[in-house]
């Protein structure tokens, strides 16, 4: 690392004790900057760095609900509005029992360059809370999304930051948080995107992240004379992310043999396909079960504890959580002949890791340019909220693989200008920082 970017990355570790997941992402986009303070000095002089791993605001507040069993519980909850240079603040709600400070800083900061590659005018913020919806009653999710609006309403608004889901949030915890916004505001606005259809919901959104991280691969592999066709693809997770990668993925030709979930995964040898993907995708949208009883149903195999990437694929796409492929997993897929990783998480590679793949010649997405067709289509949404329309679903697709292919090529030419083609770590990095570094310092000091 140059100086600068060595004495930026100290002070962040000082001053964020213990965000082990932010100081791994603030790390990750400061070493691919180096070749970019290395040209120029404005970016120093203008303390770039120092402004934009500071938030601007954060928000930390008690949740209080009352269970089932007329229980009070009390949960905390959080929103990191990170980054407003080029745009409202802009990016999901993660509800899971590990969330703190560190992991939606992570979140937030990760989404400021992704917001930036999308091409849209939107900044970065993440929130959240460590609430678990698992084997929560549908009343108290409810109450819970209630108690946390009451709050999160005052600092929220469709010009202002815009919220939207994440792990554990689905058109489930969007229709609850919206309607509590709704009553205590007495607006209606996009003040929340992944809406439901009937009340102001983009068609396409539900799929967007899964579809564009495949759009993205595709991209990839283009610039290797490849396609998806006939590919063997391991995939992680099973909830949203997961759920339309693998539609895609069917779609293009290929052939997805895992699907995980926190307790395991299951390896399908034929395909994750057909009348099995109906089973799936109702085993996990409806009835909320866990990826094991398709093993049951199937007669598949189920590896408990596990992580799918221990099979011979020639993709791979971790699509559930942060720090889910280390570095002997990544030894694995490289030594088993991965052609490309496409993140359709947020930084489910290690560091050590994603070094592997980048020293083996792998083609590396990013998950903040792999997976940034969600937040892409919930700017697609604002818009149409904006206009007071509503696109069709192919209007809607085209526009957001248009955007992927734009993400991939920026990414892939900014690798090249900095001397590292189809560095797309880098290049993502570069491209998205540049945009809202630009924007700062044409905003003044502040
Ligand atoms: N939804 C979106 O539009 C976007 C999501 N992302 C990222 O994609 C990833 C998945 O999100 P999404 O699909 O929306 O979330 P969901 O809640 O729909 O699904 C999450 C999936 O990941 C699994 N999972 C969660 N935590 C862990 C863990 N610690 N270890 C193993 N598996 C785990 C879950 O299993 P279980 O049910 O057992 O917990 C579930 O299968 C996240 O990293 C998210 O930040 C990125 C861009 C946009
Ligand atoms: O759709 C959004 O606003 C945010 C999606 C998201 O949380 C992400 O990109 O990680």
């Amino acid at each position: 690392m140059t100086d600068y970017v060595e004495r930026v990355y100290h002070s962040v570790v000082k001053k964020n004790r213990g965000e082990l997941e932010f100081h791994q992402a603030v790390k990750e986009v400061l070493e691919s900057l180096k070749p970019v303070f290395e040209k120029s000095g404005t970016f120093e002089k203008q303390k770039v760095l120092e402004r934009l791993v500071e938030p601007e605001r954060q928000i930390i507040f008690r949740v209080p609900w009352v269970d089932d069993n007329g229980e009070i519980q009390v949960n905390r909850g959080f929103r990191v509005q990170f980054n407003s240079a080029i745009g409202p603040y802009k990016g999901g709600l993660r509800f899971h029992p590990s969330v703190y400070i560190g992991i939606i800083k992570f979140l937030g900061f990760e989404q400021i360059f992704k917001n930036s590659l999308t091409g849209l005018p939107m900044g970065g913020g993440k929130g959240g809370s460590d609430f678990n919806p698992k084997g929560k009653s549908d009343f108290e999710v409810m109450r819970f999304c209630q108690s946390f609006m009451t709050e999160l309403y005052r600092h929220i608004g469709a010009r202002v930051d815009v919220p939207a889901g994440d792990i554990g949030v689905g058109g489930r915890e969007i229709g609850y948080l919206y309607g509590q916004y709704k009553k205590i505001t007495q607006t209606f606005e996009g003040v929340l995107t992944g809406k439901g259809i009937e009340y102001g919901g983009s068609l396409v959104r539900p799929e967007a992240t899964g579809y564009g991280a495949t759009y993205f691969a595709e991209e990839m592999l283009k610039v290797k004379n490849e396609t998806f066709k006939d590919k063997i693809v391991a995939i992680s997770g099973s909830g949203n992310v997961a759920q339309y990668a693998i539609q895609k993925v069917n779609q293009l030709g290929g052939k997805v043999v895992t699907a995980s979930d926190s307790s395991g995964y299951i390896y399908d040898p034929d395909g994750i396909i057909g009348e099995k993907y109906e089973f799936f995708l109702d085993l996990k949208q409806i009835q909320r079960g866990r990826i094991k009883e398709y093993a049951d149903k199937f007669g598949v195999e189920y590896f408990a504890n596990k992580r799918p990437w221990e099979h011979k694929v020639d993709i791979a796409m971790p699509c559930a959580t942060q720090n889910e492929i280390d570095a002997s997993d990544a030894q694995k897929l490289i030594d088993n002949g991965v052609i490309a990783v496409a993140e359709g998480a947020n930084m489910p590679t290690t560091l050590e890791a994603t070094n592997l793949f980048l020293e083996a010649g792998v083609a590396f997405a990013p998950g903040k340019a792999a997976n940034a067709g969600g937040v892409a289509t919930s700017g697609l949404e604002m818009a149409q909220n904006n206009q007071i329309i509503a696109w069709t679903r192919e209007e809607v697709d085209n526009r957001l693989h248009n955007i992927m292919i734009g993400i991939h090529n920026a990414s892939y030419q900014a690798s090249k200008d900095y001397g590292k083609p189809g560095n797309y770590v880098l290049g993502a990095n570069i491209a998205g920082f540049l945009k809202v570094a630009k924007a700062m310092m044409a905003q003044g000091h502040w």
